[in-house]
């Protein structure tokens, strides 16, 4: 940034730029629309149903056909791209995480309905083991131990079947080490030169997951915590370490996660990387707003949009938001 010259009071009043509608518009330094929008959406088992989820007031599990409608909704709204994350039915839960793979399970058979439907809209799909876990966890547990490299084998089949049927995007979101490579290498050597990495790079071991878990299916499963492989939220200089290395293997875009608390983090990867940059802002900062909203204690159309300009602040190209249908819909009307 420019060293800034100021001139002396009363010489200088910060507030003339302040001082009606069309010179803050003129001064405003940073913008947040549509197209910045990534809307995660949580697919279940069934036709024609929209699920509520108690800890995140608002949002709903889709089944595939209204996920496709949805995802049509949104296209027409200007969101560029929707997240699928499936809540998996407790049967199809194991130990290798079998699911995974299995060429039509839910998100990869909403990701098929929408590209059919939808055919504009970019679909991501995560990486990563946890919805299909008996223990919640992102990797194979063998004893007490995530085990990295045999998760990397699981990885690399999800990818595949998920580039497969028509991801566009693929998150891979499981903090292995290595991950980003071995995904990379497997699209290339099986014809899908074109199919793009957002690496969850620097992804803490949170507490705003909570809902996410509920709203998965995944609350009561998980044994322990996700420490070994998540990052410790007391560190910075080591997302910098985290998002190098995805970016050397092979990633084309990187995630901060959680987003309203780690914006520091977002701000130091975008300037040291210059890459795309974005940040998703989880089911815990959702229901933290959300229920203060509910409560009458924060007006929602003002902090949704104040904590989304936020990260366009913070350096972030986009964000990854559940707040984003309504804040589509409300730009609509705008
Ligand atoms: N891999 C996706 C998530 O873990 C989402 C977390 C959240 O929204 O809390």
């Amino acid at each position: 940034m420019p060293e800034s010259v100021v001139a002396p009071f009363p010489f200088s009043r910060p507030r003339r730029t302040r001082q009606a509608p069309w010179i803050r518009d003129l001064a405003r330094e940073n913008s947040v629309g549509t197209g910045d929008l990534i809307w995660p959406i949580f697919i279940r088992e069934g036709a024609d149903v929209e699920e509520p989820i108690s800890s995140m007031p608002g949002v709903n599990r889709l089944s595939v056909d209204r996920a496709a409608i949805a995802a049509e909704r949104a296209a027409d709204l200007g969101i560029p791209c929707v997240a699928l994350f499936p809540n998996t039915p407790r049967e199809r839960l194991s130990e290798d995480c079998e699911e995974a793979w299995n060429p039509d399970n839910l998100v990869n058979t909403a990701t098929r309905a929408i590209k059919r439907m939808v055919p504009e809209i970019g679909v991501m799909l995560d990486v990563a083991l946890d919805p299909y876990s008996i223990h919640g966890h992102d990797g194979i547990l063998r004893g007490d131990e995530i085990v990295n490299d045999e998760t990397l084998v699981a990885l690399e089949k999800q990818a595949l079947a998920q580039a497969e049927a028509g991801a566009d995007i693929l998150g891979p979101s499981d903090m292995m080490d290595g991950r980003i490579g071995v995904i990379r290498q497997a699209l290339e050597s099986n014809d899908f030169p074109n199919t793009i990495i957002m690496s969850y790079a620097a992804k803490y071991a949170s507490a705003f997951y909570g809902p996410f878990r509920d709203a998965v299916g995944a609350s009561g499963q998980l044994k322990g915590d996700k420490k070994t492989y998540q990052m410790d939220p007391a560190n910075g200089d080591e997302a910098l370490r985290e998002v190098a290395i995805d970016l050397s293997e092979g990633a084309d875009m990187v995630m901060v996660k959680p987003g309203m608390p780690y914006l520091d983090v977002c701000r130091r990867v975008k300037e040291r990387f210059g890459a795309p940059t974005y940040a998703y802002q989880v089911s815990g900062e959702y229901a933290m707003l959300a229920g203060a909203c509910d409560n009458g204690w924060l007006d929602r159309d003002r902090a949704v949009a104040e904590s989304l300009i936020a990260f366009k602040r913070a350096g972030c190209d986009g964000v990854l938001t559940y707040f984003a249908m309504e804040f589509a819909e409300k730009m609509a009307t705008e």
